[in-house]
């Protein structure tokens, strides 16, 4: 999956990506980093084409079909329980299987329940990667998945979505942290003005900033380019 020669220029004029050039990793997690307002979240919109996607910049990517979208809102009915929310999503590629209550993955057993409205916003988060992970894609895209989960939740949902390239899966994430991103079965690539300024992995990184931190690693390269 490639990005080439990618420029976009926001409708106040400022040039978000300046002749962008990406490469991620097939059987790897690619987890997309870089300060706030840098363009990680445009980029998945292009990559998913929520936003319209340049085919002369973007090769070996999946048709939308093929892909599976985490935006960072979450846009389930409040009233359904967690179940009947994962039936749902469920349907949209097995319309005629029925899942009995016990086949919900075990993370969200406990909260089969619940209505969705009535979820903690981490709560919300978890069952809809949980669900996610469960479609039948090509490629999965994830905004923040750690965000407002508790540090045993994050750690388990990056557990599964390392599982998914396991499973042959290609996977592009974004992330603010770095407490699970925790050996070279992940891809970095660092986003800022307008271009990705590094890619490889975490071992790749530190060394880059001879650091053996990856939090100083991220601020010696923030600091290089601005
Ligand atoms: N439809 C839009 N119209 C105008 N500006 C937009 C639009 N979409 C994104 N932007 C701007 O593009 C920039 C990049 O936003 P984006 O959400 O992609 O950044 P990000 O790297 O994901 O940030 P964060 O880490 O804070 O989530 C921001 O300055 C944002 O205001």
């Amino acid at each position: 999956m490639q990005i080439t020669h990618f420029d976009f220029t926001l409708p106040d004029e400022r040039k978000l990506y300046d002749d962008l050039n990406a490469n991620f990793a097939d059987h790897k997690v690619n987890v997309l980093l870089g300060p706030n307002g840098a363009g990680k979240t445009t980029l998945l919109d292009f990559i998913s084409t929520v936003a319209p996607r340049p085919a002369q910049c973007f090769t070996g990517f999946p048709t939308f079909k093929r892909i599976a979208y985490q935006l960072q809102g979450v846009p389930f009915l409040p009233e359904a329980t967690v179940y009947q929310t994962f039936k749902l999503v469920m349907a949209i590629e097995n319309p005629k299987k029925r899942f009995a209550v016990d086949e919900l993955p075990t993370e969200l057993a406990a909260l089969a329940n619940t209505q969705f409205g009535k979820l903690s916003g981490g709560q919300k988060r978890l069952v809809i990667i949980e669900t996610i992970s469960h479609l039948n894609r090509d490629l999965y895209l994830f905004d923040e998945p750690e965000s407002g989960l508790d540090p045993q939740m994050a750690r388990q949902v990056v557990a599964k979505i390392h599982q998914l390239t396991k499973r042959g899966k290609k996977v592009i994430m974004t992330a603010h942290q770095f407490q699970n991103i925790n050996s070279d079965d992940y891809q970095l690539h660092f986003l800022e003005k307008g271009k990705i300024r590094f890619t490889g992995t975490p071992t790749d990184f530190l060394k880059a900033q001879q650091t053996d931190d990856l939090v100083e690693a991220y601020i010696k390269q923030a600091k290089f380019v601005s």
